[in-house]
């Protein structure tokens, strides 16, 4: 049985320094984790990379490959789903449907190219992950550095894939949601990012832990309370001050459907404070049953036991 951490949450939301924090905090207690990088474009890493998507592509290959600037891409992006839909193979039907979703969400090269880069991912997940992953054993832990485009989690299926391919190698996966604590200076932006939460926790049918991160930017300490375990009420009513008049039944239809779920609930991440992470950790670990098949073995040499 191995283990994993999918590290998601929007862009900025400090998703590479929590893996930074935690493999140093890890390395300090003598527990071996391993950090994953699954983002196409990122530069530059505080914690050693065990395994990078690089490899397979980056950003920059795509637009050498492609031969063009970002508005050239642009163009070339716009074009891109229509010549796959022209295409007579089903997964290349997917690739544009995935396309055609992302197109929608607005003119911007930048996520085109993920897009792409993600596709490409997909299509070569299995024999890449396959190789990637024989290098590690059978209780290992890994950790996944994710990009920040929430698309990912909402409504592409490429990290669901990803998550399905981790469990057919035995992983036990949970995804660790980051959102930044400075979203809870605005109730509307709080929802929207509980929102991301919900979609990825319904895409991805996975054990889910909330995180509010940057907790070291919050001077009123007494605000967070409210956002770390609110009640739906008071969420709504601070929503209905905000909002115009017609937007009462929406944001009641809203609430109520972060109510059903029952996930609005953050754990607070302070970076500064070793025990924070240590908390974190462990809930994370309750998740995913990581530990418990160790008090299995020691319990079975239990000299009690042998006695018997
Ligand atoms: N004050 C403070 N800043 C933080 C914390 N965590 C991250 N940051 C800063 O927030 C910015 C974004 O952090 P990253 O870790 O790169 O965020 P990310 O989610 O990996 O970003 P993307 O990969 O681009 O989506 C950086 O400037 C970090 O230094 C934190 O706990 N406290
Ligand atoms: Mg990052």
């Amino acid at each position: 049985m191995g283990y994993a951490q999918l590290v998601i949450g929007p862009a900025g939301s400090g998703k590479s320094t929590y893996c930074s924090s935690l493999f140093r905090h890890c390395e300090a207690v003598g527990r071996s984790i391993h950090v994953v990088n699954l983002d196409p474009a990122a530069e530059q890493f505080d914690y050693p990379v065990a395994v990078d998507i690089r490899e397979l592509i980056c950003l920059d290959d795509v637009m050498e490959e492609l031969g063009l600037g970002p508005n050239g891409a642009l163009m070339y992006c716009m074009e891109y789903p229509f010549a796959l839909s022209n295409s007579e193979s089903t997964s290349m039907d997917f690739s544009a449907t995935a396309s055609c979703a992302i197109f929608r969400i607005g003119p911007n090269g930048w996520k085109w190219l993920y897009a792409i880069t993600m596709l490409e991912l997909e299509d070569n997940m299995d024999d890449w992950l396959t190789d990637e992953l024989d290098n590690y054993l059978d209780d290992d832990y890994l950790v996944f550095d994710c990009p920040g485009q929430i698309e990912l989690f909402s409504h592409v299926p490429v990290l669901r894939n990803f998550v399905e391919h981790l469990k057919s190698k035995n992983f036990n996966v949970c995804v660790v949601y980051l959102l930044d604590s400075q979203f809870i200076t605005d109730v509307t932006k709080f929802i929207s990012g509980c929102m991301a939460s919900l979609s990825a926790m319904i895409q991805l049918e996975l054990p889910h832990v909330n995180i509010l991160s940057k907790m070291d930017l919050v001077t009123n300490k007494r605000d967070i309370e409210d956002f770390l375990n609110p009640q739906g009420q008071v969420l709504l009513s601070e929503l209905n001050q905000r909002m115009a008049p017609q937007f009462l039944k929406l944001n009641k239809a809203l609430i109520d459907l972060v109510d059903q779920y029952s996930m609005v609930s953050f754990v607070p991440l302070d970076l500064r404070k070793e025990s924070s992470i240590r908390y974190i950790l462990s809930q994370i670990d309750n998740c995913i049953q990581y530990g418990e098949d160790a008090d299995v073995k020691v319990k079975d040499f239990d000299p009690e036991d042998i006695d018997d």
